[in-house]
């Protein structure tokens, strides 16, 4: 089985390139200004217009409004919005107003939590299922937390899903054989300081999940 990776909250155009090169099917842009991934729109094209057309785009928003949304759509260049702290209700209005595929995050701290995955059938295209962060913490991801992985052995899925939180380049082959996972995504895992991915790294977790 092939597995695919999302290298997200790339912010340079070399990170960016060797993410690509290192063979990443998903490049994720961060649409969230507490965040220190975050891109201005410009900034987004500038990205966006770089990356070859077998790369998919991801837009990664929390809870966006229809204005926020429809600047970052406005130019055609994401293919796919991934969104956390976003309502079934509110995904399914996302995904009429825009037409692309939309992901719901799940966030996962005990087994009660993956409930959430069903309350998305019919609304989003896939879960992504990502570490809960902190009470208080200033994001709902990208901050290196994760969760214990045999939460998802024998869990049935109700829509197409994706593995996140915590991963890298040493642990990442141990939770897709744990999981089953057929994509994976990482942010803080990759970087050698937030916001700041580190090519070492990036290259290091595409190829230990290529050997996967
Ligand atoms: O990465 C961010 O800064 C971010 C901010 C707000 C919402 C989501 C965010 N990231 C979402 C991602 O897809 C991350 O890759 C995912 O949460 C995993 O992050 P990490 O645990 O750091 O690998």
């Amino acid at each position: 089985m092939t597995i695919n990776a999302k290298i997200c909250g790339l912010s340079t155009p070399e990170t960016l390139d060797a993410a690509v090169r290192a063979g990443a099917s998903h490049v994720g842009f961060v649409f969230f200004p507490p965040s220190p991934r975050h891109l201005a729109r410009e900034r987004a094209q500038q990205l966006a217009a770089r990356v070859p057309h077998h790369v998919a785009r991801v837009g990664v928003f929390v809870d966006p409004d229809d204005a926020l949304l429809d600047a970052s759509t406005s130019a055609g260049d994401l293919h796919i919005l991934q969104v956390h702290k976003t309502s079934p209700a509110r995904v399914a209005q996302i995904k009429a107003r825009t037409g692309l595929p939309v992901w719901a995050a799940v966030a996962v701290k005990e087994r009660a939590d993956l409930a959430a995955a069903a309350t998305f059938a019919g609304a989003a295209d896939r879960i992504l299922y990502d570490a809960k962060t902190p009470p208080g913490a200033a994001l709902p991801g990208g901050m290196g937390v994760r969760f214990d992985w045999t939460l998802l052995q024998g869990f049935r899925h109700p829509l197409r899903w994706a593995l996140s939180g915590g991963l890298d380049p040493h642990n990442v082959a141990e939770a897709i054989r744990m999981t089953g996972a057929e994509l994976v995504d990482v942010s803080s895992g990759v970087e050698g300081a937030p916001g700041e991915k580190d090519v070492a790294k990036v290259q290091a977790f595409l190829a230990a999940v290529q050997a996967s």
